[in-house]
């Protein structure tokens, strides 16, 4: 669009059949609009006023999933129309190099166009890493992609990979009532979050349920008629409905044809660029999931404006900020900005903590969002702000207050101002105030 924009002549190629790619289609969207109607679902069958007592309101994967669909369409079809009013051409089909400047667009029936160009950018994102020792065509064993067309309604289901994506459907399947477990390689959930976080995510999936099993590997995956059985090399074993394998992703470049431009991709499918987004190629420039770190779609908008402004100067104007904000769509929900305790205690920066618990804010009881907290970490001596982390419903909504302060340059960055700025009452951006107060008061 930025191109478009800037008066260029501008083609897109998708090889699914609408735009959107796959934060749309099989990734962000989908897996957060699940999450909501799920979300719902357990406000309503734990509010009085809104259930009739006795009988909780159950949904189905497939009931959610309608509703995501709606979303995905919606989605879609206004990036289409962006498209068609900007004069941005889509062309429909699998893109390959023939040379730096000349890429064959293979249609779905076979049929071949060619397109010649200046400036390329390789936006082709990432799926899910699929060893070769599992079969993922077997009807019960599903990837991040696939649980998209969850046909039956199961009643256990093994989540194998506790990063983000294993963790959020954790939350999601656990909400609709499925008996979950939950396997992780590490020795603790989301060991990037600060400490007390990542625990407090443990304890609310233990206290809804999920069995969360740390340190183990797969030995092998049995897929059954009835059921699917994961064999541990700790000698474990587990039975479920189904399992979902969500341990990791590979960069889309196989298909790219890369060696006919001398480029490579790594181990990840993932290739290198510098600080403007080019490649190794003077002319190819890449952006998004394809080239690795943060691999979210937040950045990645950034990523594709910053790139498209190096193709037309030369050089990127900005690059992505520093601290990227995590945003985890889990039940409850975790979003954090900036340095964890762990880090700044390595770091031996003396810094002071203040806390806001949801439960005492009146937003918070009004919603009945009691569970969370806001986290400030601040520089005890000149009160900047250091990292926000915060824990419970908006979470990574809530994060952006703070985190707009935190980016101010000098003395603007300090927790100072929230307890003298008026925030609207009652409002979650309170926590703010009560944080910073609480913070403020362990100073001497
Ligand atoms: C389950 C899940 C949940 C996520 N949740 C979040 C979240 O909450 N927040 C967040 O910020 N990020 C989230 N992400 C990450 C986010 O989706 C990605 O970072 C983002 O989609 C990357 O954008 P992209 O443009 O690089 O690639 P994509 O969105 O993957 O788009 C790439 C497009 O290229 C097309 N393509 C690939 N190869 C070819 C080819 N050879 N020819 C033609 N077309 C091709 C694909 O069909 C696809 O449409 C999530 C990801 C997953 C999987
Ligand atoms: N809310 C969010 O921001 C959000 C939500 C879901 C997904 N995502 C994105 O999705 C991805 C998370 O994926 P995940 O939860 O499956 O795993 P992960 O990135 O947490 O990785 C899980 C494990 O797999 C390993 N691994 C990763 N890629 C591999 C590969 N190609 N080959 C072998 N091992 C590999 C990793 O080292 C790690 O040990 C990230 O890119 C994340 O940014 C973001």
């Amino acid at each position: 669009m930025q191109l478009a924009k800037a008066g260029k002549q501008v083609a897109v190629i998708e090889r699914h059949e609408s735009v959107g790619g796959g934060c749309t289609h099989w990734g962000t969207i989908p897996s957060k609009a699940l999450r909501h109607s799920v979300s719902r679902l357990i406000e309503y069958n734990s509010n009085p006023l809104f259930n009739d007592g006795d009988r909780s309101r159950h949904l189905t994967f497939s009931d959610v999933l309608t509703h995501a669909s709606a979303v995905i369409r919606k989605q879609s079809r206004l990036r289409g129309t962006f498209y068609d009013r900007n004069g941005v051409k889509v062309f429909h089909g699998e893109a390959s190099f023939i040379d730096a400047h000349s890429i064959k667009v293979t249609r779905e029936d076979g049929s071949v166009d060619q397109i010649t160009t200046k400036q390329v950018v390789i936006a082709t994102g990432s799926r899910p890493y699929t060893p070769a020792d599992i079969d993922f065509d077997h009807p019960r064993i599903y990837n991040s992609d696939s649980i998209l067309s969850l046909k039956h309604d199961p009643k256990s289901i093994i989540i194998y990979g506790a990063g983000v994506i294993g963790s959020e459907y954790a939350s999601i399947f656990r909400g609709m009532g499925v008996k979950v477990d939950l396997v992780n390689m590490r020795d603790r959930l989301l060991s990037f979050l600060d400490a007390e976080i990542s625990d407090s995510l443990s304890y609310h999936l233990w206290n809804n349920g999920v069995v969360i099993r740390h340190n183990e590997t797969y030995a092998s995956v049995e897929g059954r008629d009835d059921s699917v059985v994961l064999h541990l090399e700790s000698g474990k074993k587990m039975r479920a409905d189904c399992l979902l394998f969500a341990n990791g992703r590979t960069g889309n470049t196989d298909m790219l044809n890369l060696q006919a431009i001398g480029l490579k991709a790594d181990s990840r499918g993932q290739v290198r660029v510098d600080e403007n987004y080019k490649t190794e190629v003077d002319n190819i420039y890449a952006v998004g999931d394809v080239i690795g770190y943060p691999s979210l779609a937040s950045a990645a908008y950034n990523q594709g404006r910053f790139a498209a402004q190096a193709m037309l100067s030369g050089k990127c104007p900005s690059s992505l900020v520093e601290d990227i904000p995590t945003g985890i769509y889990t039940i409850p929900e975790i979003s954090s900005v900036g340095k964890t305790e762990q880090e700044l205690t390595a770091l031996k920066v003396p810094y002071e903590v203040g806390r806001a618990q949801f439960l005492h804010l009146a937003r918070a009881q009004i919603a009945n969002t009691q569970v969370g907290s806001l986290k400030i970490l601040f520089h005890r001596e000149t009160k900047e702000i250091l990292g926000i982390h915060c824990f419970g419903e908006r979470a990574s909504e809530i994060v952006h207050i703070g985190q707009a302060i935190m980016q101010q340059k000098g003395s603007a960055n300090s927790i100072e101002y929230f307890v003298n700025t008026t925030f609207n009452y009652p409002t979650m951006a309170e926590a703010y105030r009560v944080a910073a107060i609480n913070g403020l008061n362990r100073i001497f």
